[in-house]
């Protein structure tokens, strides 16, 4: 069945994406858990839990496959404790599918970990085009003092599985505050996938 081509403006400074289908809002309160100071987040979340941290606006196709999901991301900055604000993070769940981040304002990284635990981690910044692909973890950061609006591409049939950071105690590396830049820091809490963890993400391919 044939879908009408369609264009849509996208305002580099709010993500506004025009004739938008779908969007979503990720509060202070539903990140909990995310950030090495947990008392620095419950102090910020009694203060002020219903504080947006990022909104996801997308176009989604109707197809199951072959057809592609695009959107904007806007994330505010901040910080708990020295940790920068950060998207929850995921790898598809279809894992070799890959995505592309454009940057549209403001700056920030794509942090990114592969199934056997290494780490790589590209910077954000307007007019760079960001490549994640296929196997890929990754979770962006905004390191700025201003909001970091990106907008992105992935294929319709990727999914999200969150459980994947959750289950090895977070990413490998946190992004910290360092001065007027960023660091990364190891996560203490780290528990790297063991193997059979690492090919049950690699059965997921399709
Ligand atoms: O889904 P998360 O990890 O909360 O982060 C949101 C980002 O990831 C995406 O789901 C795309 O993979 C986008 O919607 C958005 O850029
Ligand atoms: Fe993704």
């Amino acid at each position: 069945m044939l879908v009408t081509p369609s264009a849509h403006s996208i305002d580099p400074q709010t993500g506004a994406l025009a004739g938008n289908t779908g969007r979503y809002q990720k509060r202070l309160s539903d990140l909990r858990g995310l950030y090495a100071d947990s008392d620095a987040f419950e102090h910020a979340a009694q203060e002020d839990g219903e504080r947006v941290v990022y909104t996801v606006e997308d176009v989604r196709p109707e197809a199951s496959a072959g057809d592609l999901i695009f959107g904007t991301t806007f994330m505010e900055p901040g910080r708990i404790g020295s940790e920068f604000f950060m998207t929850r993070g995921h790898i598809h769940a279809t894992a070799n599918r890959p995505e592309t981040y454009y940057g549209e304002s403001g700056s920030g990284l794509m942090l990114m970990e592969s199934p056997d635990g290494q780490t790589n981690i590209l910077e954000v910044h307007p007019r760079t085009m960001v490549y994640v692909p296929p196997l890929w973890i990754h979770r962006s950061v905004n390191t700025g003092n201003t909001p970091l609006v990106m907008s992105f591409c992935y294929p319709v049939d990727s999914g999200q599985d969150y459980e994947v950071i959750a289950r090895s105690g977070g990413m490998a590396v946190r992004i910290m505050a360092d001065g007027n830049g960023w660091a990364s820091v190891p996560n203490t809490g780290y528990r790297p996938r063991t193997q059979t963890e690492v090919d049950a993400i690699l059965a997921t391919q399709a």
